[in-house]
């Protein structure tokens, strides 16, 4: 991600050096009437980045698109990476956190294992100094994964 951005990658590893990964099971069992249910409310992740796996080929996960609902099909062996918001502001905007959800199905139960990655919590983070001119102020606040 620093190479695609152009900046020093040094100072986006400094922060995840001291970091955390979270790792979050998520189980939505079938539902009778599930146009009337949300599995997780359309959220952006905090983190840097998240690893997902969608268990047992049954989809549930979906990303908002240009105001649509899009549905990622589960792929067997196939990681899902998901930006999160430190990354965001890492890069002043260019790569997105975008809003996510999980709807439930009728059918069975669908499980997803999630790997939440981290910064330092007590590392200030902040767009990356080369991604910011005169023309390209900062668009976040610089602030630590705990704040
Ligand atoms: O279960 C899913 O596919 C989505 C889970 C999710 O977005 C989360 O745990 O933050
Ligand atoms: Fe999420």
């Amino acid at each position: 991600m620093a190479m695609g951005l152009g900046v020093e990658a040094e100072e986006i590893c400094k922060a995840y050096q001291g970091g955390r990964y979270e790792v979050r099971m998520n189980l939505y069992p079938p539902c009778p009437e599930p146009e009337r249910v949300i599995g997780i409310s359309p959220h952006a992740d905090n983190s840097g980045i998240t690893l997902l796996l969608e268990c047992g080929n049954m989809p549930g996960l979906q990303f908002l698109k240009d105001g649509k609902w899009v549905t990622v099909m589960p792929t067997d062996d196939v990681i899902v990476v998901n930006i999160g918001q430190m990354s965001e502001i890492m890069s002043n905007g260019i790569h997105k956190a975008p809003d996510h959800r999980a709807v439930v199905n009728r059918l069975k139960d669908r499980m997803s294992i999630v790997t939440f990655c981290y910064p330092d919590s007590s590392i200030n983070v902040g767009p990356a100094k080369e991604l910011i001119s005169l023309g390209n102020p900062p668009l976040y606040k610089t602030l630590t994964h705990s704040e």
